[in-house]
């Protein structure tokens, strides 16, 4: 795969003062789903902004499919197709003609047949004379995604898609995420959530405070999400980890009072049935135990830790 985005050193600082990204450099691979996960006030939006050209870099250099976002914005822009957070519709405009006139806005001819392709794909169809204000919320996000997909781009930015959704329509969201992949589109997302990540990003990128803290393939990053901490509080302190238990690759904690295993959640045996008869062979008494399971934040914590 090659890269259809390249951001080097991108930084922006807005109005004020305040530094919203500070140096990132990321690359997005020709037809792959790249979740950007982060905290409110990450800088997703400004990220996406700045690639879209609708925020300006305060320094740096952006490419789409090949073409400077700056020198030659018009050719750029028409890769890339965005929907963003908010919902901003013309309220009395028939679906329809709110896509036509999106595709218009790009200079592309009319294609009444890609537009019904699209409309289908997003089962708006049947909705397609119907008013804007009277569709559901649901259904406005998908005639957002229409408008977006209006002039054939092989980029699409979903700015938290399904912020506020329920169940349901966020695996909707994921279904038809997963049906524009298939069609060769581009996706970038940006998502609070980890399970949407894990539900549909081929690689994720973690951002917070302006910095890209880690790229990864998504069984990687899921890998470190699902191992979960055992600790277990011994009767009485022990000085060493007894040789029998080295397979366990245990950890002492404080004063020798507690031991801490640590185990992956999604294998399909944990250990710890084998570790306890272990340890009561070992003599070792237990005076209680408590789990803990790694967080988003805990990898936040010891990525910044580590760069620091
Ligand atoms: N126009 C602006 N002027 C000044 N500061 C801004 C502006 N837009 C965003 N910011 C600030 O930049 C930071 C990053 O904001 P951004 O919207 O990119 O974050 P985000 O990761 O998309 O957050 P959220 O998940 O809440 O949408 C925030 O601290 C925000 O307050």
């Amino acid at each position: 795969m090659s890269a259809i985005v390249q951001a080097k050193d991108v930084t922006k600082t807005y109005e004020g003062g305040f530094q919203a990204l500070k140096g990132v450099s990321l690359d997005i691979e020709q037809g792959e789903i790249l979740a950007l996960l982060g905290p409110n006030g990450a800088g997703k939006t400004t990220l996406i902004s700045v690639i879209c050209g609708m925020v300006n870099a305060s320094s740096g250099s952006i490419t789409v499919g090949g073409h400077d976002i700056v020198r030659d914005f018009r050719a750029a822009r028409r890769l890339i197709g965005l929907v963003p957070q908010e919902i901003a519709l013309e309220p009395f405009e028939t679906v329809i003609n709110s896509v036509r006139f999106s595709r218009g806005l790009f200079g592309k001819p009319r294609n009444d047949a890609y537009i019904e392709r699209v409309l289908r794909q997003l089962s708006l169809w049947d909705k397609k004379d119907a008013r804007v204000k009277e569709l559901s919320g649901g259904m406005k996000r998908r005639v957002l995604i229409a408008k977006a997909l209006s002039h054939e781009p092989r980029v699409l930015f979903l700015d938290e898609p399904t912020a506020g959704v329920d169940v349901e329509l966020r695996k909707d969201m994921w279904g038809i995420v997963r049906g524009l992949q298939a069609d060769g589109v581009t996706i970038i997302l940006t998502t609070h959530y980890i399970e949407e990540a894990e539900a549909i990003a081929d690689r994720v990128g973690v951002i917070n405070g302006g910095e890209i803290l880690l790229v990864s393939d998504k069984a990687d990053l899921m890998a470190q999400m699902g191992r979960k901490e055992l600790r277990i509080e011994l009767q009485a302190p022990v000085t060493e980890i007894p040789e029998a238990l080295a397979r366990y690759d245990l950890k002492l904690g404080a004063n020798g009072e507690s031991l801490v295993y640590s185990y992956d959640t999604h294998s399909e045996r944990t250990g710890i049935t084998a570790l306890l008869s272990d340890l009561a062979e070992q003599g070792l008494i237990l005076k209680d135990v408590s789990t803990s399971q790694s967080s988003l934040e805990d990898i936040f914590v010891g990525l910044v830790e580590g760069a620091s």
